[in-house]
Protein backbone atom coordinates (compact mmCIF):
# COMPACT_ATOMS: atom_id res chain seq x y z
CA UNK A 1 0.00 0.00 0.00
CA UNK A 2 2.81 2.14 0.98
CA UNK A 3 4.58 1.63 -2.13
CA UNK A 4 1.85 2.82 -4.03
CA UNK A 5 2.29 5.70 -2.73
CA UNK A 6 5.59 6.91 -3.94
CA UNK A 7 5.56 6.77 -7.77
CA UNK A 8 5.62 7.37 -11.24
CA UNK A 9 7.17 10.82 -11.81
CA UNK A 10 10.02 8.93 -9.26
CA UNK A 11 9.75 5.85 -11.62
CA UNK A 12 10.86 3.25 -9.59
CA UNK A 13 9.98 4.63 -5.72
CA UNK A 14 6.83 2.64 -5.34
CA UNK A 15 5.31 -0.88 -6.17
CA UNK A 16 3.01 0.63 -7.77
CA UNK A 17 4.80 2.92 -10.03
CA UNK A 18 6.53 -0.14 -10.92
CA UNK A 19 3.09 -1.75 -11.43
CA UNK A 20 2.31 1.60 -13.61
CA UNK A 21 5.45 1.37 -15.22
CA UNK A 22 4.47 -2.38 -16.34
CA UNK A 23 1.33 -1.73 -17.45
CA UNK A 24 2.47 1.29 -19.92
CA UNK A 25 5.61 -0.32 -20.67
CA UNK A 26 2.82 -3.37 -22.05
CA UNK A 27 0.46 -0.56 -23.79
CA UNK A 28 3.02 1.73 -25.58
CA UNK A 29 5.65 -1.26 -26.65
CA UNK A 30 2.64 -2.92 -28.08
CA UNK A 31 1.11 0.39 -29.66
CA UNK A 32 4.38 1.24 -31.18
CA UNK A 33 5.25 -2.43 -32.21
CA UNK A 34 2.06 -2.90 -34.17
CA UNK A 35 2.66 0.80 -35.56
CA UNK A 36 6.34 -1.00 -36.94
CA UNK A 37 4.36 -3.91 -37.58
CA UNK A 38 2.26 -2.11 -39.78
CA UNK A 39 5.16 -0.28 -41.27
CA UNK A 40 6.89 -3.40 -42.22
CA UNK A 41 3.69 -4.54 -43.84
CA UNK A 42 3.76 -1.98 -45.57
CA UNK A 43 7.25 -1.93 -46.75
CA UNK A 44 6.89 -5.50 -47.16
CA UNK A 45 4.18 -4.98 -49.62
CA UNK A 46 5.36 -2.04 -51.30
CA UNK A 47 8.50 -4.47 -52.43
CA UNK A 48 6.11 -7.23 -52.78
CA UNK A 49 4.32 -5.29 -55.57
CA UNK A 50 7.56 -3.42 -57.27
CA UNK A 51 8.95 -7.09 -56.90
CA UNK A 52 5.84 -8.41 -59.01
CA UNK A 53 5.82 -5.33 -60.86
CA UNK A 54 9.49 -5.99 -61.77
CA UNK A 55 8.19 -9.54 -62.06
CA UNK A 56 5.26 -8.42 -64.20
CA UNK A 57 7.95 -7.14 -66.87
CA UNK A 58 8.32 -10.82 -68.01
CA UNK A 59 4.71 -11.29 -68.20
CA UNK A 60 3.96 -9.97 -72.02
CA UNK A 61 0.51 -9.43 -70.99
CA UNK A 62 1.32 -6.51 -68.26
CA UNK A 63 4.20 -5.04 -69.76
CA UNK A 64 1.30 -4.45 -72.87
CA UNK A 65 -0.61 -2.77 -70.48
CA UNK A 66 2.17 -1.00 -68.63
CA UNK A 67 4.05 0.28 -72.03
CA UNK A 68 0.89 1.25 -74.66
CA UNK A 69 -2.34 2.11 -72.75
CA UNK A 70 -5.20 1.35 -74.43
CA UNK A 71 -6.95 4.65 -74.99
CA UNK A 72 -9.35 3.01 -77.78
CA UNK A 73 -11.05 1.51 -74.65
CA UNK A 74 -14.53 2.71 -73.22
CA UNK A 75 -13.93 5.13 -70.54
CA UNK A 76 -16.17 2.75 -68.20
CA UNK A 77 -14.13 0.10 -69.33
CA UNK A 78 -10.92 2.17 -67.89
CA UNK A 79 -12.75 3.28 -65.18
CA UNK A 80 -14.92 0.37 -63.41
CA UNK A 81 -11.74 -2.04 -62.54
CA UNK A 82 -10.00 -0.01 -60.28
CA UNK A 83 -13.61 0.77 -58.42
CA UNK A 84 -14.62 -2.69 -58.31
CA UNK A 85 -11.14 -3.26 -56.81
CA UNK A 86 -11.37 -0.22 -54.51
CA UNK A 87 -15.06 -1.73 -53.66
CA UNK A 88 -13.63 -5.10 -52.98
CA UNK A 89 -10.58 -4.10 -51.01
CA UNK A 90 -13.42 -1.76 -48.59
CA UNK A 91 -15.65 -4.82 -48.30
CA UNK A 92 -12.99 -6.96 -47.25
CA UNK A 93 -11.47 -5.01 -45.20
CA UNK A 94 -14.51 -3.96 -43.13
CA UNK A 95 -15.16 -8.13 -42.90
CA UNK A 96 -11.30 -8.39 -41.86
CA UNK A 97 -12.11 -5.39 -38.91
CA UNK A 98 -15.32 -7.22 -38.14
CA UNK A 99 -14.32 -10.94 -37.84
CA UNK A 100 -10.79 -11.23 -37.24
CA UNK A 101 -9.89 -8.37 -35.02
CA UNK A 102 -10.22 -9.00 -31.59
CA UNK A 103 -13.16 -6.95 -29.87
CA UNK A 104 -11.46 -4.88 -26.72
CA UNK A 105 -14.28 -5.86 -23.91
CA UNK A 106 -16.02 -3.11 -21.65
CA UNK A 107 -16.63 -4.43 -19.34
CA UNK A 108 -14.18 -4.94 -16.29
CA UNK A 109 -10.95 -7.16 -17.86
CA UNK A 110 -7.14 -7.79 -16.63
CA UNK A 111 -5.63 -6.44 -19.99
CA UNK A 112 -7.97 -2.75 -20.97
CA UNK A 113 -9.34 -0.48 -19.18
CA UNK A 114 -13.37 -0.50 -19.03
CA UNK A 115 -15.83 2.89 -18.82
CA UNK A 116 -17.51 3.65 -15.10
CA UNK A 117 -19.13 6.32 -13.94
CA UNK A 118 -19.51 8.04 -10.81
CA UNK A 119 -22.53 8.25 -9.01
CA UNK A 120 -21.77 9.18 -5.82
CA UNK A 121 -19.01 11.29 -3.61
CA UNK A 122 -18.91 11.39 0.27
CA UNK A 123 -15.91 13.64 1.26
CA UNK A 124 -14.73 12.46 4.68
CA UNK A 125 -11.85 15.00 5.22
CA UNK A 126 -9.84 17.73 3.04
CA UNK A 127 -7.54 15.19 1.78
CA UNK A 128 -9.86 11.81 1.88
CA UNK A 129 -13.20 10.58 -0.10
CA UNK A 130 -15.37 7.76 -0.79
CA UNK A 131 -16.22 7.36 -4.83
CA UNK A 132 -18.89 4.73 -5.87
CA UNK A 133 -18.98 3.81 -9.38
CA UNK A 134 -20.87 1.80 -11.52
CA UNK A 135 -19.61 -0.08 -14.97
CA UNK A 136 -21.06 1.14 -18.15
CA UNK A 137 -22.18 -2.12 -19.41
CA UNK A 138 -23.96 -4.42 -17.34
CA UNK A 139 -21.79 -7.92 -16.88
CA UNK A 140 -23.93 -10.68 -16.01
CA UNK A 141 -20.36 -12.49 -14.60
CA UNK A 142 -18.37 -10.45 -13.47
CA UNK A 143 -14.51 -11.12 -12.75
CA UNK A 144 -14.38 -10.99 -9.41
CA UNK A 145 -17.55 -12.54 -8.12
CA UNK A 146 -18.36 -16.15 -7.86
CA UNK A 147 -22.55 -16.68 -8.89
CA UNK A 148 -25.10 -16.86 -7.06
CA UNK A 149 -26.09 -20.34 -6.42
CA UNK A 150 -28.81 -21.59 -8.76
CA UNK A 151 -31.90 -21.75 -6.51
CA UNK A 152 -31.08 -18.04 -5.51
CA UNK A 153 -30.77 -18.38 -2.18
CA UNK A 154 -26.90 -17.10 -1.39
CA UNK A 155 -26.05 -14.36 -3.58
CA UNK A 156 -22.89 -13.70 -5.64
CA UNK A 157 -20.46 -12.73 -3.05
CA UNK A 158 -16.48 -12.13 -4.04
CA UNK A 159 -14.09 -14.45 -5.36
CA UNK A 160 -11.01 -13.23 -3.95
CA UNK A 161 -10.10 -12.65 -0.29
CA UNK A 162 -7.63 -9.44 -1.19
CA UNK A 163 -8.00 -7.89 -4.75
CA UNK A 164 -7.50 -4.51 -6.87
CA UNK A 165 -8.08 -2.75 -9.67
CA UNK A 166 -6.28 0.02 -11.63
CA UNK A 167 -7.80 3.63 -12.45
CA UNK A 168 -6.05 5.11 -15.48
CA UNK A 169 -5.28 8.70 -15.59
CA UNK A 170 -6.14 9.47 -19.12
CA UNK A 171 -4.06 13.18 -19.41
CA UNK A 172 -0.47 11.39 -18.28
CA UNK A 173 -1.27 8.20 -19.08
CA UNK A 174 -0.48 6.70 -15.89
CA UNK A 175 -2.45 4.04 -13.65
CA UNK A 176 -2.64 2.95 -10.00
CA UNK A 177 -3.96 0.55 -7.69
CA UNK A 178 -7.10 1.02 -5.54
CA UNK A 179 -8.70 -1.67 -3.08
CA UNK A 180 -12.82 -1.77 -3.23
CA UNK A 181 -14.58 -1.66 0.19
CA UNK A 182 -16.63 -4.71 0.44
CA UNK A 183 -20.68 -3.91 -0.40
CA UNK A 184 -23.18 -3.09 3.08
CA UNK A 185 -25.23 -5.42 4.06
CA UNK A 186 -28.31 -6.07 1.91
CA UNK A 187 -25.96 -4.56 -1.31
CA UNK A 188 -25.70 -7.23 -4.14
CA UNK A 189 -22.69 -6.97 -5.82
CA UNK A 190 -23.86 -8.56 -8.91
CA UNK A 191 -24.67 -5.22 -10.22
CA UNK A 192 -21.26 -4.54 -10.37
CA UNK A 193 -21.07 -1.02 -8.32
CA UNK A 194 -17.54 -0.91 -6.44
CA UNK A 195 -16.91 1.94 -3.62
CA UNK A 196 -13.40 3.46 -3.04
CA UNK A 197 -11.82 5.15 0.23
CA UNK A 198 -8.92 7.45 -1.49
CA UNK A 199 -6.81 9.81 0.07
CA UNK A 200 -4.95 12.20 -2.74
CA UNK A 201 -1.10 12.52 -1.56
CA UNK A 202 1.51 14.99 -2.04
CA UNK A 203 1.10 16.21 -5.63
CA UNK A 204 0.15 12.69 -6.67
CA UNK A 205 -1.20 12.67 -10.27
CA UNK A 206 -3.48 9.48 -9.74
CA UNK A 207 -5.41 10.49 -6.65
CA UNK A 208 -5.42 14.31 -7.37
CA UNK A 209 -7.20 13.20 -10.63
CA UNK A 210 -9.72 11.36 -8.48
CA UNK A 211 -10.39 13.92 -6.34
CA UNK A 212 -11.38 16.73 -9.89
CA UNK A 213 -13.70 13.51 -10.93
CA UNK A 214 -17.14 14.78 -10.23
CA UNK A 215 -20.75 12.45 -10.19
CA UNK A 216 -21.61 11.38 -13.87
CA UNK A 217 -18.17 12.09 -14.96
CA UNK A 218 -16.33 9.16 -16.15
CA UNK A 219 -13.24 6.44 -14.79
CA UNK A 220 -11.81 3.74 -16.53
CA UNK A 221 -10.33 0.77 -15.04
CA UNK A 222 -8.91 -3.37 -15.41
CA UNK A 223 -8.59 -5.66 -12.98
CA UNK A 224 -9.59 -7.62 -11.03
CA UNK A 225 -5.64 -7.82 -9.20
CA UNK A 226 -5.45 -10.58 -7.08
CA UNK A 227 -3.55 -10.37 -3.59
CA UNK A 228 -1.92 -12.88 -0.96
CA UNK A 229 -3.79 -16.03 -0.90
CA UNK A 230 -4.84 -15.78 2.73
CA UNK A 231 -7.12 -18.73 3.61
CA UNK A 232 -4.26 -20.83 1.85
CA UNK A 233 -2.15 -19.21 4.97
CA UNK A 234 -3.93 -19.30 7.64
CA UNK A 235 -5.14 -23.25 7.16
CA UNK A 236 -6.77 -24.65 10.13
CA UNK A 237 -5.70 -21.04 12.64
CA UNK A 238 -8.15 -18.64 12.98
CA UNK A 239 -6.58 -15.29 14.16
CA UNK A 240 -5.80 -12.51 12.07
CA UNK A 241 -4.54 -9.49 13.38
CA UNK A 242 -4.54 -6.21 10.67
CA UNK A 243 -3.01 -3.25 11.54
CA UNK A 244 -3.66 -0.69 9.50
CA UNK A 245 -2.81 3.34 8.40
CA UNK A 246 -5.92 5.34 6.77
CA UNK A 247 -7.07 3.85 3.48
CA UNK A 248 -4.64 0.79 4.30
CA UNK A 249 -8.29 0.04 6.31
CA UNK A 250 -10.36 -1.29 3.43
CA UNK A 251 -7.55 -4.17 2.74
CA UNK A 252 -8.28 -5.03 6.44
CA UNK A 253 -11.69 -5.10 6.00
CA UNK A 254 -11.33 -7.16 3.10
CA UNK A 255 -9.48 -9.73 5.05
CA UNK A 256 -11.75 -9.83 7.60
CA UNK A 257 -14.65 -10.27 5.48
CA UNK A 258 -12.94 -13.09 3.88
CA UNK A 259 -11.83 -14.93 6.64
CA UNK A 260 -14.76 -14.88 9.04
CA UNK A 261 -16.99 -15.73 6.32
CA UNK A 262 -14.63 -18.75 5.27
CA UNK A 263 -14.54 -19.87 9.43
CA UNK A 264 -17.37 -19.13 12.09
CA UNK A 265 -14.17 -19.67 14.39
CA UNK A 266 -12.42 -16.88 12.93
CA UNK A 267 -11.52 -13.59 15.00
CA UNK A 268 -10.15 -10.79 13.47
CA UNK A 269 -8.60 -7.48 15.14
CA UNK A 270 -8.82 -4.73 13.01
CA UNK A 271 -6.53 -2.08 14.36
CA UNK A 272 -6.70 1.04 12.52
CA UNK A 273 -4.51 4.65 13.19
CA UNK A 274 -5.84 8.33 11.32
CA UNK A 275 -4.24 11.42 11.14
CA UNK A 276 -7.70 13.09 12.24
CA UNK A 277 -11.15 11.93 13.68
CA UNK A 278 -12.98 12.86 10.43
CA UNK A 279 -12.13 9.47 8.70
CA UNK A 280 -14.26 8.12 11.38
CA UNK A 281 -16.57 10.42 12.45
CA UNK A 282 -18.27 14.02 12.22
CA UNK A 283 -18.70 13.97 16.27
CA UNK A 284 -16.41 14.99 18.89
CA UNK A 285 -14.35 12.06 19.83
CA UNK A 286 -15.90 9.50 22.84
CA UNK A 287 -15.88 11.97 26.38
CA UNK A 288 -12.80 10.05 28.90
CA UNK A 289 -13.80 10.12 32.43
CA UNK A 290 -11.61 13.40 33.88
CA UNK A 291 -9.75 11.27 36.73
CA UNK A 292 -8.43 8.74 34.18
CA UNK A 293 -7.60 11.20 31.33
CA UNK A 294 -4.10 11.33 31.26
CA UNK A 295 -4.22 7.36 31.46
CA UNK A 296 -6.67 6.93 28.94
CA UNK A 297 -5.45 9.63 26.42
CA UNK A 298 -2.76 7.01 24.96
CA UNK A 299 -5.41 4.12 24.38
CA UNK A 300 -6.85 3.06 21.53
CA UNK A 301 -11.18 3.71 20.96
CA UNK A 302 -13.05 0.79 20.43
CA UNK A 303 -15.09 1.32 17.56
CA UNK A 304 -18.83 -0.48 18.05
CA UNK A 305 -22.01 -0.66 16.53
CA UNK A 306 -23.43 2.95 17.59
CA UNK A 307 -20.71 5.56 15.62
CA UNK A 308 -22.05 9.22 16.48
CA UNK A 309 -22.26 10.59 12.78
CA UNK A 310 -19.97 8.06 10.82
CA UNK A 311 -18.05 8.38 8.15
CA UNK A 312 -18.59 6.79 5.27
CA UNK A 313 -15.77 3.98 6.20
CA UNK A 314 -16.92 3.76 9.42
CA UNK A 315 -20.64 3.30 8.64
CA UNK A 316 -19.25 0.11 6.38
CA UNK A 317 -17.27 -1.02 9.87
CA UNK A 318 -20.16 -1.26 11.90
CA UNK A 319 -22.19 -2.32 9.16
CA UNK A 320 -19.58 -5.31 9.55
CA UNK A 321 -20.03 -5.18 13.14
CA UNK A 322 -23.37 -5.92 12.99
CA UNK A 323 -22.66 -9.11 11.07
CA UNK A 324 -20.06 -10.33 12.52
CA UNK A 325 -20.13 -9.53 16.05
CA UNK A 326 -17.66 -10.04 18.94
CA UNK A 327 -15.81 -11.92 15.95
CA UNK A 328 -14.97 -8.66 15.21
CA UNK A 329 -12.56 -6.10 17.23
CA UNK A 330 -12.23 -2.80 15.73
CA UNK A 331 -9.59 -0.26 17.78
CA UNK A 332 -8.64 2.96 16.51
CA UNK A 333 -6.19 5.99 17.31
CA UNK A 334 -5.95 9.21 16.08
CA UNK A 335 -2.43 11.20 15.59
CA UNK A 336 -4.20 14.46 15.81
CA UNK A 337 -4.99 13.39 19.47
CA UNK A 338 -1.96 12.03 20.13
CA UNK A 339 -3.09 8.03 20.74
CA UNK A 340 -1.30 4.99 18.63
CA UNK A 341 -0.66 1.86 18.65
CA UNK A 342 2.08 1.10 21.58
CA UNK A 343 3.66 -2.33 21.76
CA UNK A 344 1.32 -3.50 24.67
CA UNK A 345 -1.91 -2.63 21.61
CA UNK A 346 -0.36 -5.04 19.53
CA UNK A 347 0.80 -7.93 22.33
CA UNK A 348 -2.86 -7.68 23.88
CA UNK A 349 -4.52 -8.23 20.12
CA UNK A 350 -1.99 -10.84 19.40
CA UNK A 351 -2.99 -12.94 22.91
CA UNK A 352 -5.75 -14.86 21.95
CA UNK A 353 -8.89 -13.72 23.64
CA UNK A 354 -11.14 -16.02 25.75
CA UNK A 355 -12.94 -18.54 24.08
CA UNK A 356 -10.94 -18.39 20.80
CA UNK A 357 -10.30 -21.51 20.03
CA UNK A 358 -6.58 -22.23 20.12
CA UNK A 359 -4.94 -24.80 18.07
CA UNK A 360 -1.34 -25.78 18.31
CA UNK A 361 0.81 -24.17 15.24
CA UNK A 362 3.38 -26.88 14.01
CA UNK A 363 6.48 -25.67 12.65
CA UNK A 364 6.59 -24.32 8.90
CA UNK A 365 8.46 -26.54 6.38
CA UNK A 366 11.62 -24.54 5.69
CA UNK A 367 10.81 -22.94 2.13
CA UNK A 368 7.00 -23.27 2.02
CA UNK A 369 5.78 -20.42 0.12
CA UNK A 370 3.07 -19.81 2.39
CA UNK A 371 4.07 -20.47 5.98
CA UNK A 372 8.34 -20.33 6.18
CA UNK A 373 8.34 -16.21 6.79
CA UNK A 374 11.99 -16.60 5.30
CA UNK A 375 9.95 -17.41 2.11
CA UNK A 376 8.36 -13.62 1.96
CA UNK A 377 11.04 -11.99 2.04
CA UNK A 378 11.01 -11.68 -2.02
CA UNK A 379 7.68 -12.13 -2.26
CA UNK A 380 5.22 -9.57 -3.65
CA UNK A 381 1.95 -8.69 -2.18
CA UNK A 382 0.05 -10.46 -4.90
CA UNK A 383 -0.89 -13.69 -5.25
CA UNK A 384 1.56 -15.89 -6.94
CA UNK A 385 -1.09 -18.29 -8.66
CA UNK A 386 0.85 -20.47 -10.68
CA UNK A 387 3.58 -21.07 -8.13
CA UNK A 388 4.11 -24.57 -6.07
CA UNK A 389 1.47 -24.55 -3.25
CA UNK A 390 1.80 -25.39 0.58
CA UNK A 391 4.76 -27.63 1.06
CA UNK A 392 4.42 -28.72 5.10
CA UNK A 393 2.90 -31.95 5.82
CA UNK A 394 -1.03 -32.03 6.82
CA UNK A 395 -2.78 -34.80 8.46
CA UNK A 396 -6.69 -35.60 8.04
CA UNK A 397 -7.20 -33.69 11.34
CA UNK A 398 -5.15 -30.24 10.69
CA UNK A 399 -4.35 -28.31 7.55
CA UNK A 400 -1.32 -27.04 8.22
CA UNK A 401 -1.34 -22.81 9.25
CA UNK A 402 -0.38 -19.93 10.99
CA UNK A 403 -2.39 -16.19 12.35
CA UNK A 404 -1.72 -13.96 10.13
CA UNK A 405 -0.44 -10.55 11.46
CA UNK A 406 -0.64 -8.25 8.52
CA UNK A 407 0.39 -4.37 8.21
CA UNK A 408 -0.88 -1.95 5.66
CA UNK A 409 -0.44 1.77 5.23
CA UNK A 410 1.39 4.50 3.86
CA UNK A 411 5.25 3.46 3.49
CA UNK A 412 6.08 5.20 7.32
CA UNK A 413 3.88 3.21 8.81
CA UNK A 414 4.90 -0.03 7.32
CA UNK A 415 8.27 0.84 8.19
CA UNK A 416 7.59 1.74 11.43
CA UNK A 417 5.66 -1.10 12.51
CA UNK A 418 7.16 -4.43 10.83
CA UNK A 419 10.39 -2.85 8.68
CA UNK A 420 11.42 -1.76 5.54
CA UNK A 421 10.04 -3.54 2.02
CA UNK A 422 12.29 -4.28 -0.16
CA UNK A 423 13.26 -3.63 -3.99
CA UNK A 424 14.40 -6.78 -5.55
CA UNK A 425 14.59 -7.41 -9.12
CA UNK A 426 12.30 -4.57 -10.05
CA UNK A 427 9.60 -5.46 -7.90
CA UNK A 428 8.91 -3.91 -4.24
CA UNK A 429 9.10 -7.11 -1.71
CA UNK A 430 8.04 -8.17 1.53
CA UNK A 431 11.80 -7.87 3.09
CA UNK A 432 11.96 -9.23 6.70
CA UNK A 433 10.33 -8.36 9.73
CA UNK A 434 11.60 -5.70 11.99
CA UNK A 435 10.55 -2.49 13.47
CA UNK A 436 8.10 -2.86 16.77
CA UNK A 437 6.75 -6.05 15.35
CA UNK A 438 10.43 -7.64 14.86
CA UNK A 439 11.45 -6.36 18.32
CA UNK A 440 7.98 -7.88 19.84
CA UNK A 441 9.37 -11.40 18.29
CA UNK A 442 13.04 -10.96 19.52
CA UNK A 443 11.53 -10.66 23.32
CA UNK A 444 9.48 -13.76 22.35
CA UNK A 445 9.95 -16.10 19.93
CA UNK A 446 7.12 -17.81 20.06
CA UNK A 447 5.48 -14.76 17.61
CA UNK A 448 7.29 -15.68 15.38
CA UNK A 449 6.15 -19.34 15.52
CA UNK A 450 2.90 -18.83 15.16
CA UNK A 451 2.08 -15.38 13.33
CA UNK A 452 3.02 -15.17 10.15
CA UNK A 453 3.91 -11.10 8.88
CA UNK A 454 2.77 -9.81 5.89
CA UNK A 455 3.19 -6.62 5.03
CA UNK A 456 0.86 -4.63 2.03
C1 LIG B 1 -2.63 -2.95 -4.27
C2 LIG B 1 -2.79 -1.47 -3.97
C3 LIG B 1 -3.99 -0.98 -3.49
C4 LIG B 1 -4.15 0.39 -3.20
N1 LIG B 1 -5.35 0.83 -2.72
C5 LIG B 1 -5.52 2.15 -2.43
C6 LIG B 1 -6.77 2.63 -1.93
O1 LIG B 1 -7.74 1.89 -1.76
N2 LIG B 1 -6.87 3.96 -1.65
C7 LIG B 1 -5.83 4.84 -1.84
O2 LIG B 1 -5.99 6.04 -1.57
N3 LIG B 1 -4.63 4.40 -2.32
C8 LIG B 1 -4.46 3.10 -2.63
N4 LIG B 1 -3.27 2.66 -3.15
C9 LIG B 1 -2.23 3.67 -3.44
C10 LIG B 1 -2.46 4.22 -4.85
O3 LIG B 1 -2.23 3.18 -5.78
C11 LIG B 1 -1.50 5.36 -5.23
O4 LIG B 1 -0.19 4.96 -5.02
C12 LIG B 1 -1.78 6.64 -4.47
O5 LIG B 1 -3.11 7.07 -4.68
C13 LIG B 1 -0.81 7.74 -4.94
O6 LIG B 1 -0.89 7.85 -6.32
P1 LIG B 1 -0.70 9.27 -7.05
O7 LIG B 1 -0.61 9.00 -8.51
O8 LIG B 1 -1.72 10.22 -6.60
O9 LIG B 1 0.63 9.79 -6.43
P2 LIG B 1 2.05 9.70 -7.10
O10 LIG B 1 2.05 10.53 -8.36
O11 LIG B 1 2.32 8.24 -7.21
O12 LIG B 1 2.98 10.37 -6.02
C14 LIG B 1 3.18 11.75 -6.09
C15 LIG B 1 4.13 12.21 -5.08
O13 LIG B 1 3.53 12.10 -3.80
C16 LIG B 1 4.48 11.54 -2.91
N5 LIG B 1 3.77 10.74 -1.92
C17 LIG B 1 3.48 9.46 -2.00
N6 LIG B 1 2.83 9.06 -0.90
C18 LIG B 1 2.72 10.13 -0.12
C19 LIG B 1 2.14 10.36 1.12
N7 LIG B 1 1.55 9.38 1.83
N8 LIG B 1 2.18 11.61 1.64
C20 LIG B 1 2.77 12.61 0.96
N9 LIG B 1 3.33 12.46 -0.24
C21 LIG B 1 3.31 11.23 -0.77
C22 LIG B 1 5.36 10.67 -3.76
O14 LIG B 1 6.63 10.54 -3.18
C23 LIG B 1 5.41 11.44 -5.06
O15 LIG B 1 6.46 12.35 -5.07
C24 LIG B 1 -3.09 1.29 -3.43
C25 LIG B 1 -1.87 0.80 -3.94
C26 LIG B 1 -1.72 -0.56 -4.20
C27 LIG B 1 -0.42 -1.08 -4.74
Amino acid sequence: MASRMRLFAAGLSSRSSQRSSIIFHQTKPLRWASVSRATCREVSTHQKLSTSASTSTTSPTRRHYSERPNFDAPIQARVLPPIILLGLLLVSGTGYYFFATPTRPDTLNERFFAPYTITAREAISPTSFVITIVPHTHNPSHPYLLPSDSSGSAPARWRHPLWSVEFKQPEVQISRHYTPLPPLNGEDPADGTLRFYIRTVGDGEMSHYLARRGVGQDVHLRGPHVGFELTERLGDKSRVVFLAGGTGVVPGMQAAKAVLEANQNARVDLLWAVRSREEVQRAAPPPTSTWRFWQEKKSPSELGLEIQEPSPVARHLSDMKATYGDRLRIQVVVDKEGTKFQDKDIKNALIAAPGTPSSAVIPSTPGCRFHDQMMHIGATEFAALEAPGCLCPSSEDSVPGKNLLIISGPDGFIEHYAGQKLWLTGHQTQGPVGGVIGRLQRQEPQLAQDWLVLKM
